[in-house]
């Protein structure tokens, strides 16, 4: 659907040259939902830019449903991006028109009789859950509902891809919550493919299916979510992955722990899918009569599934702390000792 091949934007500014994308190759499938995380300044609103032809790469190429948008320009590039679809972190909305306005204006600009404009514009008011709003002004909305107009307007000449620009980063955690299941809810019923750039884990958690790191400009891993949370490579993406496990503010308890039971093991677990329901504590201390004590526990939801992380302290004799690690690793459950005695 979405292809990037060898892909570097360089600015040229008076203090010289900014590589703000370093060879990246990217492919995106129809119907995902594509995340791209990264601290500010990383490269991703660049890459974004790149997808819609807002900018054209210094070098590779971006071909989006097999037409390559690096390469064309004007009428070509304006028809190619009606299928190219974006919100943004500040909703970008016309000040002056009303929610229904607002939403038509893309249609009005696509040459939409006035009928069929009206229409459609009431289906996506419909979708978006901004019954009873239509003649509001942007300013008499909140966050939450700016976003759902946003979201309303791109969705008006049925684009086959959603660019997303931060589009959750001005808003509080609840309705961050509600405008990422709108977005899941529209990739699910008409199969759109979403590509969303954030410097949030809980976004890429929450609805996306994949997810590219990037750092200094270059894509440092790239995986199915539940395996990026599962197994971070990267120190950047443990940070991440730290950021929605909760894991550091369990520090303090585990030299704690520690203090307290100068023996046994500190060891964190990481558990995906139907093995986050299995008894898997109870059956270590029965099978083996080891003493578990748990330190901290934490289990979210992605897109494809629950994912958990819970951290204990294994204790007893040392061949039954052994055996109890080896049924861990068996289990397939990943396991990491986080201190040894
Ligand atoms: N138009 C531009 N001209 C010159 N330099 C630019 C331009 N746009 C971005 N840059 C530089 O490119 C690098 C990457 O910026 P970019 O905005 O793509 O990163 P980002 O990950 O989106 O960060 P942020 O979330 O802060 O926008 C930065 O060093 C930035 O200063």
């Amino acid at each position: 659907m979405i292809e990037l091949k060898n892909i570097s934007k360089i600015y040229k500014t008076n203090n010289g040259e900014i590589a703000a994308v370093k060879d990246v190759n990217l492919t995106i499938e129809k119907g995902e939902i594509f995340g791209v995380i990264g601290y500010s300044g990383a490269g991703k609103s660049s890459l974004i830019r790149l997808l819609n032809g807002l900018e054209k790469p210094s070098t590779g190429s971006v071909s989006v449903n097999g037409q390559e948008i690096s390469s064309i320009s004007g009428k070509q590039l304006r028809n190619a991006r009606q299928k190219i679809s974006m919100i943004f972190q500040h909703f970008n909305l016309l000040w002056s028109r009303t929610v229904e306005e607002n939403i038509a204006f893309p249609l009005e600009i696509a040459g939409v009789p006035k009928q069929n404009r009206d229409t459609r514009v009431k289906e996506l008011i419909e979708l978006v859950g901004l019954k009873g709003r239509e003649k509001s002004y942007p300013s008499q909305l909140s966050g939450g509902q700016k976003q759902r107009v946003g979201i309303a307007r791109a969705l008006a000449n049925n684009p086959e891809v959603l660019l997303c620009d931060e589009a959750t980063s001005a808003l509080d955690p609840e309705t961050t919550d509600q405008i990422l299941e709108l977005l899941l809810d529209i990739n699910k019923r008409f199969g759109l493919t979403i590509v969303l750039i954030t410097h949030e884990m809980h976004v890429i958690r929450k609805i996306c299916h994949r997810v590219a790191v990037m750092e200094a400009g270059q894509v440092v891993e790239e995986g199915k979510v539940l395996q990026v949370f599962q197994n971070p490579q990267a120190p950047i993406t443990k940070n991440f992955v730290i950021q929605v496990s909760g894991a550091k503010e369990s520090k303090e308890s585990m030299e704690q722990i520690l203090q307290n039971y100068p023996t046994g093991k500190l060891v964190k677990l990481t558990f995906v899918g139907s093995k986050t329901e299995q008894p898997i504590i109870s059956h270590l201390i029965k099978e083996f009569n080891v003493e578990v004590n748990i330190v901290h526990g934490n289990i979210s939801q992605t897109a494809n599934g629950p994912y958990g992380t819970l951290i204990v302290h294994v204790d007893g004799e040392i061949q039954n702390v052994q055996k109890a690690m080896e049924l861990l690793d068996s289990l397939e459950i990943q396991t990491e000792v986080i201190e040894n005695d």
